[in-house]
């Protein structure tokens, strides 16, 4: 069956510099797919190209078997594929409610726009339910927490009915309970999505994750299910290069960051 992504070749340079260099990605429908990867290993960039915010130097990015290398950020929005940042972007002077709302009606046509009701849609009380802030509707964003912004910015995701999320480090200054929440909520929202997320923290790796990537220096070093990837020696050893530490591996073979 054909993937919903499928990344051939994927080249991108910046001056003298490949950032990416030459990545096949292949993620299937309703997979939950971790990408990781020290620092510049080229993740981000590679985010950046699936949604259109950097033109490849070269390679395709085929969504659904469509072609869309090089489109326009809000034709790829439009196309179904949403992101998230690593800082959260809502608004903070809007409600809770108000910011799914806005998310959702930006794949909406005028003439839905203009026969919308006033109030909270049911859609957007499912989302606001979904992430878990139903009771903080008619709050202002700004109050949020940290945990909370980064749920609330998922839920906008969710509003623009994508079928493709890719998350940027979504637990990065989660506490330990925010973090819990989150993993539950990618495992829900894997049940009717697909979701790429961009993350370091090996310990939520561990406990969520079912498929990773790693990349390395722009390239594709392995892929496999957490036990395979984290038993990799070579995965060891680009991020022990890196001041992480290795964890007994007879009891978890796991890499742990400190
Ligand atoms: N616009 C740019 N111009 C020049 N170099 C860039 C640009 N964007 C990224 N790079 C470089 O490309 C490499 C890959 O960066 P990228 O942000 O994709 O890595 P990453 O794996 O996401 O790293 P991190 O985990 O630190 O976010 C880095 O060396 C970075 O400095």
């Amino acid at each position: 069956m054909e993937p919903l992504l499928r990344l051939s070749e994927i080249k991108v340079v910046f001056g003298s510099f490949t950032a990416v260099d030459g990545v096949d990605l292949s993620v299937a429908e309703r997979e939950l797919r971790f990408l990781i990867g020290p620092n510049g290993a080229g993740k981000t960039t590679l985010i950046d190209v699936i949604t259109g915010r950097t033109r490849p130097s070269g390679g395709r990015v085929l969504f659904g078997g469509v072609d869309i290398t090089g489109r326009r950020e809000h034709a790829i929005v439009r196309a179904g594929i949403g992101r998230t940042f690593q800082t959260a972007t809502v608004f903070e002077r809007l409600s809770v409610a108000d910011n799914v709302d806005l998310a959702a009606s930006y794949r909406m046509g005028p003439l839905r726009l203009l026969r919308r009701r006033r109030g909270i849609s049911d859609a957007v009380a499912a989302v606001l339910e979904r992430v878990g802030l139903l009771r903080l509707a008619d709050r202002g964003a700004g109050v949020l927490s940290h945990g909370q912004r980064q749920w609330l910015e998922i839920g906008m995701l969710l509003a623009q009915q994508p079928r493709l999320l890719l998350l940027d480090e979504p637990v990065a200054g989660m506490s330990a309970a925010e973090r819990e929440r989150t993993g539950e909520l990618l495992t829900e929202i894997s049940a009717d999505h697909t979701v790429v997320v961009v993350e370091h923290d090996m310990e939520f790796l561990r406990r969520y994750a079912r498929d990773v990537t790693v990349l390395h220096e722009g390239r594709v070093l392995t892929e496999g299910t957490v036990a395979r990837v984290q038993a990799d020696p070579r995965v060891q050893e680009v991020y022990l290069g890196r001041d992480v530490r290795v964890a007994e591996p007879v009891a978890a073979g796991a890499v742990e960051v400190e």
